[in-house]
């Protein structure tokens, strides 16, 4: 089974603003309230691919309810602790300046809630995917993946990690199957910027010696870039030119390698979806459908790179 685990749950209201202006009254165009989060995009693409998952994690308030019921509604099967206290957040991403957004803290999480969830991970076992991924709450103990991690680390349970900074680089020694920061992320990480393929090769490198397996460094209009296992380097550009919502893509990317990577267990096939199912959802308002990730599948174009 597939199990998805967002920490801080949103609720995405996703506006476009036709010539904003900072400081004045802005009107919508447009407008759009979905569900959000990292873990529960990653459970909505799974099932548009049509596979199943669970997601988990804290839902709070009526924000919490109304994720909770739209991914139901999706199909979903979802298993989230309800807190008695706060919201779920809703963060704002506004469309039409591509790449700006405002994400909320997300509320208190009490430390027996924590440790409920922490009960129903340990019941995961062989042949068990885990996907965590997602910013935490501030409250939270920011060596949770890493807590985790630890905990499951005898057992044989596939673990994909997307997460950034410190909540990324703690969890390495624990060998993640799959990380996938973006060029911007791996950069910050670093410190430095990364704007080509052949410029992202060497720091995914070095995530990779610090213990990720498979590393996917997703990198918006240019692509990305996959460091594999078995030694190979492979690259995409973008399957997509015209781009009507991003939010999610990556996700979507993350969703898209599971669904490649259970079908053939084959890397660069894994890779192919993944940029295949992050594009296709790019290009669309919402999150990419199975026809629009296969349409997208043949723009593929892989490249094998000198690591
Ligand atoms: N502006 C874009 N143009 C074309 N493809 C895109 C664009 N943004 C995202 N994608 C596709 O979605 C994937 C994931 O998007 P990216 O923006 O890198 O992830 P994240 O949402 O995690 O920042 C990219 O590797 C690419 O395949
Ligand atoms: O947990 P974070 O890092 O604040 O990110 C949450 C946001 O990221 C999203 O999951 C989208 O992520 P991507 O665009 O990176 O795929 C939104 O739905 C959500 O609002």
């Amino acid at each position: 089974m597939i199990y998805t685990v967002t920490l801080n749950p949103s609720l995405d209201y996703i506006v476009a603003v036709d010539d904003f202006k900072l400081g004045y009254t802005n009107r919508t165009s447009s407008e759009l309230m979905l569900p959000g989060g990292k873990g529960t995009n990653v459970s909505i693409v799974l099932k548009n691919l049509g596979i199943d998952s669970t997601a988990l994690g804290f839902v709070a308030g009526f924000t919490g309810d109304e994720i909770v019921r739209e991914l139901e509604e999706t199909g979903i099967n979802t298993d989230f602790i309800k807190m008695k206290d706060g919201i779920s957040r809703i963060n704002l991403k506004l469309s039409s300046i591509d790449g700006t957004e405002i994400n909320g803290q997300g509320p208190d999480i009490p430390k027996e809630q924590l440790d409920k969830l922490m009960e129903r991970l340990m019941l995961l076992g062989e042949g068990d995917i885990l996907v965590l991924a997602g910013s935490i709450p501030v409250t939270m103990p920011s060596d949770i993946y890493e807590q985790i991690m630890k905990k499951l680390q005898d057992k044989d349970v596939t673990i994909i990690v997307d997460a950034t900074k410190d909540l990324l680089l703690n969890v390495l020694k624990y060998h993640p199957f799959l990380i996938k920061p973006n060029h911007h992320e791996l950069g910050e990480i670093f410190g430095v910027e990364l704007s080509e393929w052949e410029d992202v090769v060497p720091y995914a490198k070095k995530l990779q010696e610090m213990g990720a397996v498979n590393v996917l460094v997703s990198m918006g209009g240019k692509g990305g870039v996959l460091l594999s296992e078995d030694g190979k380097v492979v690259a995409t550009k973008a399957t997509v030119s015209v781009v009507k919502n991003s939010v999610g893509a990556g996700d979507s990317s993350v969703a898209g390698f599971i669904a490649g990577w259970l079908q053939k267990k084959d890397f660069d096939y894994a890779f192919s979806m993944a940029m295949a199912t992050g594009g296709a959802s790019a290009a669309s308002d919402y999150l990419a459908t199975k026809q629009e990730v296969e349409e997208s599948l043949k723009r593929v174009d892989l490249k094998h790179i000198a690591k």
